[in-house]
Order: structure tokens, then sequence, then C-alpha cells
């Protein structure tokens, strides 16, 4: 196969392929910070309710443009920096609930009829909240936001994810607390934080944990860190899924005739299925790529790894999954069922059961395709 190849015929006949039209179009997500999605001006009211004096503006829009500007850092430690004024407006049941609410009206918004949000309890417990607690406000918030968006005419469903910080030492207690949960909307484990010196093995027994429980998770790897994070992430700790994963081309060789030759690692995570949480204009923002036109998506688009479009964090990135996707068309030239196709794969790769995956795809996804395909 030659990667210069399109993926297909770019749209003909169809919905015209713009920002609006991708909104409309049923969309899935997997890999969303709670922490990372506030709205500025939620951001702005919340700290004022709980007395937190250290935000950068006290403005809603230069609020938004300083998060943009400082997590456009070139390095994953400087972008994460930002969230400590995220994480210390959301540590009361109030500041949780508001949070989880508004992300799941502004997915709802979007066209997202799916989307597993993550982030890590251990970080909200500044206030006297028990970890259990923190959960709790996040999934009602979740519930209430669900509702709200069904009486707005928008159907969608959100699963959350605990995360465990790399740096720390509470992953097994979080695994633990994910399981605890899992029949009141957890729907799996994540570790996140920097990348280097942390490497996933050091959480090995929240993954043996989760392994033995029967229950999903997904690790961060191969973003700030190469191809040994993902190798630890794959082979020693068992991942289901590659938080962002995009070192994966560091394993892939493109021949001056354009023909790619896979390591053994690459074709292994192909082989799989194993699904890469690809979040683009965040990549470039921590210098995980230099650009969004040497983004490695379209290449493993094109040789059929499981790629999913993700937003990783909508204030930062001052992003939305629709302009996620939007950027890819541009970039990339894709049409309608590449959309498809990439929101199929987010769908089978989802930490719900089997037949709740099928019964989105069936009956929200294809549908919603079909009118746009024409
Ligand atoms: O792209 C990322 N890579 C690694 N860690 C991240 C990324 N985005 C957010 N977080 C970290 O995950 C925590 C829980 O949501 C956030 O507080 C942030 O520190
Ligand atoms: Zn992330």
């Amino acid at each position: 196969m030659s990667t210069a190849d399109p993926v297909s015929p770019s749209n003909s006949g169809a919905t015209p392929l713009d920002l609006p039209s991708i909104t409309t179009a049923p969309k899935a997500l997997l890999h969303d910070h709670l922490d990372g999605g506030l709205r500025p001006r939620t951001v702005l009211e919340l700290a004022g309710e709980c007395g937190y004096d250290d935000l950068p503006e006290t403005d809603a829009d230069a609020l938004a443009q300083w998060f943009r500007n400082a997590a456009d850092s070139g390095s994953l430690e400087r972008y994460l920096e930002t969230f400590a004024h995220t994480v210390a407006v959301m540590q009361t049941p109030e500041g949780l609930f508001r949070v989880a609410r508004e992300c799941a009206e502004d997915l709802a918004a979007d066209g997202v009829v799916y989307a597993e949000v993550r982030f890590a309890p251990e970080q909200h417990l500044e206030r006297g909240l028990t970890l259990d607690q923190v959960v709790e406000h996040v999934l009602e918030g979740f519930r209430a936001g669900e509702s709200a968006a069904r009486v707005a005419g928008k159907r969608i469903r959100i699963g959350c994810l605990l995360t465990a910080m790399r740096h720390a030492a509470r992953s097994r207690e979080i695994a633990e607390l994910a399981v605890r949960f899992r029949d009141r909307g957890v729907v799996g484990f994540d570790i996140a934080g920097a990348e280097a010196g942390f490497p996933p093995s050091r959480h090995l027994d929240a993954f043996e944990y989760m392994r033995a429980a029967n229950a999903h998770f997904t690790i961060h790897a191969g973003e700030a860190f190469g191809l040994p994070s993902i190798q630890e992430a794959v082979a020693f700790c068992g991942t289901d899924r590659l938080g962002h994963g995009v070192r994966i081309v560091d394993d892939i060789a493109v021949g001056s005739d354009g023909e790619p030759t896979l390591g053994l690692l690459a074709a292994y995570v192909r082989d799989k299925r194993m699904p890469l949480e690809l979040c683009p204009s965040s990549n470039v923002q921590t210098g995980a790529v230099d650009s969004l036109e040497k983004h490695p998506f379209d290449l493993l688009a094109r040789l059929r790894f499981r790629v999913t479009v993700n937003t990783d964090n909508r204030l930062m990135s001052d992003t939305t999954m629709s302009r996620e996707m939007y950027k890819l068309v541009q970039t990339f030239g894709y049409g309608w069922s590449d959309l498809e196709r990439f929101t199929i794969n987010a769908m089978k790769s989802a930490f719900i059961p089997f037949d709740e995956r099928l019964e989105l795809i069936d009956d929200v996804v294809k549908p919603g395709y079909a009118v746009l395909l024409g």
C-alpha cells in the first residue's frame, strides 16, 4: 500500500463538510479530562465562591486566552502546570458537580453522543472530601448534565474513568475505587501526569488488580516519552488502549518509495487492534509533534491502526470534538466516511458493555452518518 493514497475519496454529493455540519454528526470521545474542560467563566465564578485568589486573569476571555497560551508550551510538564488553577476550583461538592454537569452539557451541545471523561480523584481532597465523595459528586454532575441535554433534545452517555497520577503512589487505591464504582458510572481506570521518569510499570500492581477484576484501563503512553513507555504499557501492564500512543510512529519506517515497514511493537499494536486515543491539538501544544501537518494521525489511519479522535483538554486547547475533526478534515482531506470510521473505531473501543456499544453504533452513529453521506 502506498501512503500517498487517500484514505477515501473526498466528500462528493454529500452534506458539505464544515464545522456546523460536523457539529451535527454523532461523535464518540474516549479521551477528555474533566479538569481540562471547564468553561472559563465557571473557573472565575467557582474561584470567587471558594476564595481562590491565584487566577492569572479576572475576565473570562482573557482567562481563556491565558490557558491557551500557557498550554502552548512545547513541554508536557509546563502544559500540566496550568491544571493547578482548574483543580483548585474543583475541591467542593458544588464545584465538582457543576463542572461535571457542564461538561456533559457542552459535549452534548457539540454532538458528542458517547464520551469517556477522566479525572484524578486524589487531586480533589484539599478541602476534606473523601475519594468516594469526590467520585459521587462528579457522577451526580454527569447524570444531571445528561438529563439537561435530554431536555434540550440531545442524547449523550458519559462514562467516567478514574485517573491515578503517575508521579504519586495512590494508583492501587484509585484502581480499587474504580472497581468499587463500576456499577455507578465508572467504566475504567487510567494513569496520567508527567511521563518521563514515571514509567507505567511503576503502577503494575494497580493494573494487575484491574485485570484480576476483569476491569478496563487505558494508560497515557507514548506522548512525552517514546517507545519504551508504550512497550511497558502493552507488554507488562496489559493495557486495553493507549492514551495518545502517538510515538508508535517511531516504530514505523517509511522508505523513500513511501512503503512503510512496521517494527514488532507497531505491528503488535495494529494486529491487536489496540485503540490509539489520538489528541491532535494537545500533541502540538506539548511538543509531541511539531505541527498538525506533521501529525502521524494520517499515516496511522492509512495503515489502518485503530485511530480515534480526541480532545484531551478542551480548555487548554481551546477546542471541541467537532473542531478536532474539522482540523483533521482541513489538514488531511478526510470525508464523512473517514469521520464515521474514526467514530466507529472509538465506539468499538469504549469501555461500556459490547451490546451497548453496538446499540450506539447501529442506532445512532450509522444512521447519523448515512444522512450526512447523502
Ligand atoms: O495529555 C496529558 N498527558 C498527561 N497527563 C495529562 C494530560 N492532560 C491532563 N493530564 C493530567 O491528568 C490529570 C487528571 O485529569 C490532570 O490534572 C493533568 O495533570
Ligand atoms: Zn490526556
